[in-house]
């Protein structure tokens, strides 16, 4: 197959059809047990949550044991760990710069929803309350387009007042923008988002779809009139339809991820599957994903990681598929699962 845009090249691997989990990575040599084969630096929309952006550096993910970083950009909200990684932020270009300073600005200036937890036992919503809500503030978000564009009747001004004052979501409004802004500056890496497996029930609460398409209205209303193009509904629910089977956790790397910080989405990494007996270990070394063998590899053999977390791993075959199915939504097709 020809490879989908974005997905990752190896001189180790390929990636194909697998049998029973869409597309795979498969070896293509015999490949030595500690042999680095990939690293993913395309990291695409991601978000630090907002209790760790003090915490944790907005550039590489540093961390210090939950100390405040020294480094801080008060007008967009985010530490950094060293001058350097500030400057190298900082030298975005400068819609980039603003876009944040007008999210940051929205957040401190409105009440914030409850801290976004999920309750686990929430319905998810099915494609025709999906389909409803967006379509229900279809005409709220033409006033409030034209109305960034200079047009100022009552409609126009009550439009606006009413997408502002909706509750902010501090981590869906940063999610969406970080699509947006990746949307607006490169078609090749939106082209890699597109590519990726999709889940056409992103959301796992009513809840978290209000607030998903409040945070939409919020940035029709104060990003910089140059990303309104791409701010579209289509652009905050693709990628969250691609960010729901494909995200990796951001977590701390000392303490065994006891911290997760936010999660993002690097495409070139979302091709290799799980398995509960993986033969690649994936590590995160500051925004990159390192992918390097455990054990000898035979060519032709599908290369897998996990994506079970530490104490995860140890569950029973039952265990590990309720986890799976729940969290990513599939039944393991893994050999360890299989052979029973
Ligand atoms: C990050 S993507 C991996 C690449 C994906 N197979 C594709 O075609 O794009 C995760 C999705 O792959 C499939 N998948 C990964 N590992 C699997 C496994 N062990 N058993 C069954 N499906 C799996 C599931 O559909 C899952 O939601």
């Amino acid at each position: 197959m020809d490879p989908p845009p974005g997905a990752p090249t190896s001189p180790y691997f390929a990636v194909a059809k697998s049998e029973s989990a869409g597309r795979g990575v498969f070896a293509t040599c015999d490949i030595p047990a500690g042999t680095h084969v990939f690293t993913a630096n395309d990291l695409t929309a991601h978000v630090i949550q907002r209790e760790y952006r003090r915490e944790v550096c907005a550039l590489c993910f540093a961390y210090d044991r939950g100390k405040n970083l020294k480094q801080r950009d008060a007008l967009r909200g985010f530490a950094f760990c060293t001058p350097a990684c500030e400057q190298a932020w900082k030298s975005q270009d400068g819609v980039t710069l603003r876009a944040w300073a007008a999210v940051e600005r929205l957040v401190r200036a409105r009440s914030r929803e409850d801290a976004e937890l999920v309750d686990a036992d929430a319905a998810r919503p099915g494609g025709a309350e999906i389909k409803a809500a967006w379509h229900g503030v279809r005409n709220q978000a033409l006033l409030v387009r034209e109305a960034r564009t200079g047009m100022s009747t009552k409609m126009h001004r009550k439009a606006v007042q009413q997408a502002i004052s909706n509750p902010v979501s501090a981590d869906t409004l940063p999610l969406q923008l970080s699509a947006v802004l990746h949307r607006y500056r490169s078609s090749a890496v939106w082209s890699a988002v597109l590519a990726l497996a999709s889940n056409a029930r992103p959301y796992n609460s009513t809840e978290e779809l209000r607030s998903h398409v409040n945070s939409y209205l919020h940035l029709l209303a104060v990003l910089p009139e140059e990303l309104l193009e791409v701010t579209t509904a289509e652009t905050v629910l693709t990628v969250l339809t691609r960010d729901s089977h494909n995200s990796f956790g951001i977590r701390s790397l000392e303490d065994d991820g006891a911290e997760f910080f936010g999660y993002g989405v690097w495409p070139s990494a979302s091709y290799f599957n799980h398995s509960c007996a993986p033969n690649v270990l994936k590590q995160r070394v500051g925004s990159t994903w390192v992918f390097t063998t455990e054990r000898d590899v035979e060519a032709g053999s599908e290369l897998c990681i996990t994506y079970l977390s530490g104490e995860e791993r140890a569950l029973s075959r039952n265990g590990r598929m309720t986890r799976l199915k729940k969290a990513w939504g599939f039944e393991c097709a893994c050999e360890r699962c299989a052979d029973i």
